[in-house]
């Protein structure tokens, strides 16, 4: 229950402390090449070296003619030329058409200086010496203009995108063989607990499987950082601080999962808290409320609770947007709409609720109740809805803000 003294830090205040944070774990830029760029974050504006088209040339296999020779050929009165050059695609050498012939050309094939349309090949009779054309397309058809998609020398993909698939192809496309790329920070994703065993390991009673640093390290990886995971089992403090100390030289971020809240064994706080360099605070949210940010030895440093649906939430909230702009990726957050309500829901007053939900492209419906240990429900999710800090329930229909996570509508 809020009481005065509950004093929280709200999500937005949480998510600028960490944006700000993380906007100094920006590892600097590479230079990679295509090949290997896919998922990178472009750190350069990419001009376009070439026009694209690089050349006009034609979108069909057939021929190359003047419209004012062939634009009246019909079935009953088909037009009959020679055919004088043969021009597959890669031909560099193009002569000129002169009035009264064709060249017979195929997709992608340089259009000869003079040509003003192209007859496919199907309203011919496909002859190689002469050709008879039954019917020409209108004056100017299946020609693709030099530069009519991307003029030479602009920017074909500003700094900040993300080079998924259509973006290499374009960056192949103006002949770049390497780009500008922001390094990857690499972000050292630590799990605390003694109750946790690697999967594939069996159970002792009141163990369990370690998930945390799974679950954070994949959402590292797809946000754009680079992930290496330890799982620390606690035995004591200073035992705690040697281990992080020793592994943080190579990490840009340090991400925690557990031993935050209110505990006796919170080795996290406990020992990151007589720091003095890292703050814990309770943020107005739910899952996720427990939250620590600071630094350890220079290095940002970002605490998540343990509980596995908080861990992953507040990753989402908080971490992911941070890390994607220091990244300087232009749109570092989910994509978000709004939804109606499948059914009602209630959501505890002054904290803004993100809970989990399964959006079919008209409606969302809750998956799960608000249980941050409900890791099943979570897996079967593709969205959160999210419910503001004011309001505590909502009727079926509603009309609610959701965040499209990953593999929504899939
Ligand atoms: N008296 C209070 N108790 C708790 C409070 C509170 O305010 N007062 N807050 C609760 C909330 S909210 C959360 S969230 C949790 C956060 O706790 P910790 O961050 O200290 O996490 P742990 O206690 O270590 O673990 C919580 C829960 O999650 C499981 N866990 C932890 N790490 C992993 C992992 N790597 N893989 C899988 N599962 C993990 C752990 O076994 C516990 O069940 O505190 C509440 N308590
Ligand atoms: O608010 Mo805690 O983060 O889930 O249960």
């Amino acid at each position: 229950m809020s009481t005065p003294t509950d004093h929280r830090r709200t999500v937005d205040e949480h998510r600028a402390v960490v944006a700000r944070l993380l906007a100094s774990a920006s590892p600097g830029t590479e230079e990679v090449p295509l090949t290997a760029a896919a998922g990178r974050v472009l750190a350069e504006d990419l001009a376009a070296a070439v026009p694209l088209p690089v050349f006009t040339n034609s979108a069909m296999d057939g021929y190359a003619a003047r419209w004012a020779d062939v634009g009246a050929a019909s079935a009953s009165a088909p037009v009959r030329l020679p055919v004088a050059e043969d021009l597959p695609a890669g031909r560099t050498d193009v002569p000129p058409l002169a009035p009264g012939t064709v060249h017979r050309i195929m997709t992608g094939a340089p259009v000869p200086e003079g040509a003003d349309v192209v007859v496919p090949v199907e309203e011919t009779d496909g002859g190689t010496g002469t050709v008879v054309i039954t019917s020409s397309p209108a004056a100017g058809a299946y020609l693709r203009h030099a530069g009519e998609d991307l003029a030479a020398g602009v920017v074909a993909l500003p700094a900040g995108t993300v080079l998924g698939p259509s973006q290499l192809g374009l960056a192949a496309s103006v002949g770049r063989a390497s780009v500008l790329v922001a390094r990857r920070p690499r972000v050292l994703v630590l799990s605390t607990g003694s109750e946790l065993v690697a999967p594939g390991t069996p159970l002792a009673p009141g163990q369990i499987y370690e998930s945390n640093s799974l679950l954070l390290a994949a959402a590292v990886d797809a946000a754009g950082g680079e992930a290496r995971t330890l799982h620390f089992v606690p035995d004591d403090v200073d035992q705690f601080l040697a281990t992080v100390r020793a592994e943080l030289a190579d990490a840009d971020l340090l991400l925690t999962s557990g031993g935050v809240s209110m505990g006796a064994y919170e080795v996290v706080k406990d020992a990151l808290g007589a720091l003095g360099t890292v703050d814990f605070v309770k943020v107005a949210v739910q899952p996720g409320g427990p939250q620590g940010s600071g630094t350890v030895d220079g290095v940002p440093v970002v605490t998540l609770p343990g509980n596995p649906v908080s861990s992953s939430v507040s990753f989402e909230v908080f971490v992911r947007p941070a890390l994607r702009r220091a990244l300087g990726i232009r749109q570092p957050e989910r994509l978000s709409t709004t939804a109606p309500l499948a059914g009602p829901l209630t959501s505890p007053a002054g904290r803004r609720q993100y809970l989990r939900g399964s959006f079919d492209g008209a409606q969302v419906s809750l998956v799960g109740g608000p249980g941050s240990h409900l890791v099943a429900h979570l897996a079967r999710a593709d969205c959160l809805v999210v419910v503001p800090e004011d309001v505590t329930s909502l009727p079926a229909g509603s009309e609610v803000q959701i965040l499209l996570v990953e593999g929504a509508l899939r």
